[in-house]
């Protein structure tokens, strides 16, 4: 369970996040989506605190974060894995070595690293690759990377930021159903950061729309395909929670 108890973050004069109140249950996949600008991603990392709040608590998996001494805070990090939009890899090591580096980094017990390495890449389907370098991957491929990575220490949490947002529509869908995998067969709960519409509506249970830095809404959505052409808080809820268009907006 990830909660934010009144969460607000400045930056210099700007006020990003705002008394921010948020619960996501074990198990959940939580969609984040607004306009551009609106706190999604400062919102994300305040949930492994990449971002430390100026006010307010954040406690993931029973642990508060907001707490912990920096070396409780590596440890409780463990459990909570991170991808990004642009994978986040290392240009001059190998998809293993990618891989290997983080269990290198939590001190994961030497002996077994080598088979977890190769169970997580195994588990995206890269079991093949090993030896490549990012710049020989596609896309699709160097996000399973950054996949496998953020499983290695086997993590309670994956937070996701805009996972396939540089990634065309078929890969897309490709990187949802890993992340649907890692939901239902792992038992990891899930956030996603997106401003796609569609990628939130195919794979959450339950969506928060952010507005300038505020929650604007909190909603439960059943999937279905809709197609994207207002960027108003207000069109994101009425998407999620009818699926109907604007006409009557
Ligand atoms: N480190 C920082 N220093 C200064 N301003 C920042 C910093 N991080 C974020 N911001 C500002 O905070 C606001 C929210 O940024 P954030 O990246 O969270 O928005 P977002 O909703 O994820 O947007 P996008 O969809 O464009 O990525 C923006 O105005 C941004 O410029």
């Amino acid at each position: 369970m990830i909660k934010l108890h009144n969460v607000s973050k400045s930056f210099s004069q700007f006020q990003a996040i705002k008394s921010v109140f948020l619960t996501i249950d074990q198990g959940e996949i939580h969609g984040i989506i607004g306009a551009s600008g609106a706190g999604k991603s400062t919102l994300l990392r305040h949930m492994n605190l990449l971002e430390i709040p100026d006010e307010g608590e954040v406690e993931v998996n029973g642990q508060k974060l907001t707490s912990l001494s920096s070396k409780e805070l590596r440890q409780a990090r463990k459990s909570i894995g991170m991808i990004f939009q642009h994978f986040n890899l290392v240009a001059n090591k190998t998809v293993y070595e990618n891989v290997a580096v983080s269990l290198e980094i939590t001190n994961f017990p030497k002996k077994e690293r080598k088979n977890r390495v190769l169970e997580c890449l195994q588990f995206v389907g890269l079991e093949s690759s090993l030896e490549k370098y990012p710049a020989q991957l596609s896309g699709g491929q160097k996000q399973r990377v950054g996949i496998a990575r953020a499983l290695a220490n086997k993590p309670q949490v994956l937070l996701c930021d805009e996972p396939t947002s540089s990634l065309d529509p078929n890969t897309t869908a490709e990187i949802l159903g890993v992340l649907e995998n890692i939901n239902k067969s792992l038992g990891v709960t899930i956030v996603i950061v997106s401003h796609e519409m569609e990628v939130i509506k195919s794979i959450c249970n339950r969506v928060t729309v952010m507005e300038a830095g505020e929650i604007y809404d909190t909603v439960l959505i059943e999937p279905t395909s809709i197609q994207i052409i207002d960027n108003s808080p207000r069109y994101y809820v009425e998407q999620l929670t009818k699926g109907g268009g604007m006409d009557d907006a």
